[in-house]
């Protein structure tokens, strides 16, 4: 078994990302990311500080708006539409999950699509399932990243991607399935779920649930990729993949954490670096 090692990954990123942050300085263009956080959710809290503080890291203008958990939808609405026409910045993204009373759908679809740096706004969504995508999810992009980084071959390979989710699980199949894989999107409902997953070349569970693939589930030598983040009662994190069982059977795995995690932080500044590319043509 080998690991693939995501942060070391995502450095390796940043730093090819500073520079072509300092080459677009040169023609005058600073590119700016803006975070908006609605309400205090204390995971979320420390996301958008490490989105601040790695577009600062690699010489990006970056702000992130704290705003208060009873904020009326149509207040936030008005501040994306001010964002929207604000020429200092390229990327407008809002932490989900949102306050209930705030429809998630009606924000997403708000942010306009060049600025769309998550890939949420449907347009990026049926532009990417169209197969020419403009914004790209950054947790399935990194994926892609990594499975270039550590060359595993996808062209007529069977991928089982375990999830659904519009963030993750169908982006991620949309993007296998350009670099050819044959694709089954299995999910929490999939009958004979192990039958399928031991199928697979390429596994990426995406599914929520602590630890919930093992040794039985996965085919000797697959690259497996575990998308999930579950807490136990003393806090510890694990995967949706018990990797002590699953270790030794991966040709290839990604830790939890260590894996796909920092790899999406740091997607998402090179999506904010492509939207302000895109104003030098
Ligand atoms: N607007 C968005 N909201 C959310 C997204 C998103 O991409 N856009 N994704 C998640 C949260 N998220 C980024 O926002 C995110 C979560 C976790 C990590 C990460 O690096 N995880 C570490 C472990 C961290 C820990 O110890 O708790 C890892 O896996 O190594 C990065 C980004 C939901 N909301
Ligand atoms: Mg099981």
């Amino acid at each position: 078994m080998k690991l693939i090692d995501g942060k070391a990954l995502a450095a390796k990123m940043q730093a090819e990302l500073k520079v072509r942050v300092e080459k677009l300085k040169t023609f005058g263009i600073v590119p700016g990311l803006i975070v908006i956080l609605v309400g205090e959710n204390p995971a979320s809290q420390i996301y958008v500080r490490n989105k601040e503080r790695q577009a600062t890291a690699i010489g990006m203008k970056s702000s992130v708006l704290r705003l208060p958990e009873e904020i009326e939808e149509v207040e936030l609405l008005n501040l994306i539409e001010t964002l929207n026409n604000d020429d200092t910045w390229h990327g407008i993204l809002v932490q989900l999950p949102l306050p209930a009373h705030i429809s998630e759908e009606k924000v997403l679809l708000a942010i306009t699509p060049e600025k769309d740096v998550d890939g949420f706004h449907p347009m990026n969504m049926g532009r990417l399932w169209s197969g020419n995508p403009l914004m790209i999810p950054s947790t399935p992009a990194g994926i892609m990243e990594m499975l270039r980084e550590y060359h595993v071959e996808l062209s007529g390979k069977r991928a089982v991607v375990v999830g659904r989710s519009n963030i993750v699980g169908k982006p991620m199949a949309q993007l296998l399935m350009m670099a050819d894989a044959t694709v089954t999107i299995a999910h929490s409902r999939t009958k004979n779920l192990s039958e399928l997953t031991r199928q697979a070349d390429i596994l990426v569970v995406a599914i929520g649930q602590d630890r919930f693939i093992g040794r039985n589930d996965v085919k000797e030598g697959a690259v497996v990729i575990d998308v999930g983040m579950n807490r136990d009662e003393n806090g510890k994190l694990h995967g949706d993949v018990d990797f002590e069982q699953v270790k030794d059977i991966a040709s290839l795995i990604t830790p939890v954490p260590g894996g796909v995690g920092p790899m999406t932080i740091t997607m998402l500044m090179e999506q904010t670096l492509r939207a302000a590319e895109r104003k030098l043509k």
